[in-house]
């Protein structure tokens, strides 16, 4: 027997794969509606018919790319058993990072032959609203061709890149079942949405038939795509509520009897991770997921062959530090600048601070990150915001007529000076700046 240092004393994460984010469950639990309307919607590709487009919406963590995933892996597999007394060839397309193509299955039988690429927008080269459709397109392209013949993402006329996206999709021919995850990065240019499901009555292919799924969690996002896009993308619509903290805990239980040993963790301590999910995430299952596989490692750190309640509790606590460095991320500068200019008023002592002290403490730090200041009004707007996002708390004070009424800012229970700082080491284009107050600015 070894004895490495980087051994744990106890085991409690017996396979850890399916705790990762890639890990498809064997069973979906609780999507039983959603699933059933999504058949509806590849049920023609099955039958080779025409395929449909649809719109998937809903919180994140809700289920939507694990359905997603589980659909097509059975709608080749089933599609390859109908066709099993044919010839199956699997079309290898090499993967770009982030993007997942399934295998090209092409039969003998042509009219079921299946293409499926699945993007995922948020991740494509750029993210400036004029040319994410465009970005898709090129995406596409080198989707379909090998590594030699891939072409850049920049430098081509938009129409160029269109004709050889239809060049390429004709070339392959088939059905076509076109997965755009996080839809909504693509922004306000959506040409590529009504390009895509059109392209065939337009003539602009010929060997093909393409459907599209949009997958997004930004509900603002379908209201603001133009009509025409509307009449087809959302030609059917699938809604992803939440999940209600019982269902969290049955995707738990089934998550943990094959990742955790058993005896190790109890019914109670998954009904905890279910309900602190359920209350900081609005259902999300990733979120349950994570608490417990953060929860078991604490455990293994500890050496405990159990789970107990403060190690969830802890990993629900690391989790929300982790969740608000990168919500602070996030932010735009006027806002960082504020929260570093706060964090350095608590580290003089000066908290909670009066509105005109803390507009010359953000002038300041904006100073030293070369940033033009805003005025006192600007900077408050800043602050409303700062505070309904809930990093900063906003006390009135009012000592009558002596004082007078006056609005004092600290951070909220949920932010301390230390997360800012550690959001500002994460970020390269803002750095931290050391200040002085002065006291008493008010007056
Ligand atoms: N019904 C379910 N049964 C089993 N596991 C689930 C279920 N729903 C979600 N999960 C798991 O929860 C995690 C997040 O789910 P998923 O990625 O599908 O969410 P999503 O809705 O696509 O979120 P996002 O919008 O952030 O991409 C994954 O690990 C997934 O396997």
């Amino acid at each position: 027997m070894t004895d490495s240092v980087f051994d744990s004393k106890s085991e409690i994460i017996e396979n850890a794969e399916v705790f990762e984010e890639d890990y498809t469950p064997d069973e979906i639990l609780c999507r039983d509606e959603m699933m059933n309307e999504y058949v509806k919607v590849l049920r023609p590709i099955y039958k080779g018919r025409p395929p449909k487009n649809a719109f998937l919406y809903g919180d994140t963590g809700v289920g939507k790319t694990a359905v997603t995933k589980r659909l097509t892996d059975q709608l080749i597999s089933d599609i390859k058993e109908q066709k099993d007394d044919h010839t199956l060839v699997a079309n290898e397309f090499s993967i770009v990072s982030d993007t997942v193509v399934l295998p090209h299955e092409v039969t003998e039988d042509d009219d079921v032959d299946l293409t499926i690429i699945q993007l995922n927008c948020q991740n494509l080269p750029t993210k400036s609203d004029t040319n994410s459709s465009y970005q898709v397109a090129i995406a596409m392209v080198n989707e379909m061709r090998h590594q030699e013949d891939k072409i850049a993402t920049t430098g081509y006329a938009p129409q160029a890149v269109y004709n050889m996206l239809y060049e390429e999709i004709d070339r392959v021919g088939g059905t076509f079942l076109v997965i755009l995850d996080e839809v909504d990065a693509i922004g306000s240019d959506d040409t590529i949405l009504y390009e895509l499901p059109r392209s065939r009555s337009n003539g602009d292919i010929h060997n093909a038939r393409i459907g599209v799924i949009g997958i997004s969690n930004d509900y603002t996002f379908r209201k603001n795509l133009s009509p025409k896009v509307q009449d087809t993308l959302c030609e059917r619509e699938i809604r992803f509520p939440a999940y209600e903290a019982q269902e969290l805990g049955d995707i738990l239980a089934a998550r943990c009897e094959v990742g955790l040993v058993d005896g190790s963790y109890s019914e109670e301590n998954l009904r905890l991770a279910s309900a602190l999910a359920r209350r900081d995430s609005s259902g999300s299952a990733r979120k349950a997921i994570d608490i417990i596989k953060r929860a078991a490692e604490i455990a293994e750190d500890e050496g405990a062959t159990e789970l107990k309640d403060t190690y969830i509790r802890e990993a629900h606590e690391d989790l929300q530090q982790g969740d608000m460095v990168s919500s602070i991320t996030h932010q735009d500068n006027h806002k960082l600048i504020a929260l570093g200019a706060l964090a350095e008023a608590e580290r003089l002592g000066q908290t909670p601070i009066r509105t005109k002290t803390f507009h010359e403490a953000y002038q300041k730090f904006a100073e030293g990150t070369n940033t033009e200041p805003l005025t006192l009004r600007g900077f408050h707007n800043h602050l409303s915001r700062l505070s309904m996002f809930g990093f900063v708390e906003e006390l009135t004070n009012n000592e009558g007529r002596k004082g007078g009424r006056y609005n004092e800012y600290q951070f909220s229970e949920d932010l301390s000076k230390e997360t800012v700082k550690e959001a500002f080491d994460t970020m390269n284009d803002i750095n931290w700046v050391t200040i002085r107050i002065r006291p008493g600015a008010e007056g």
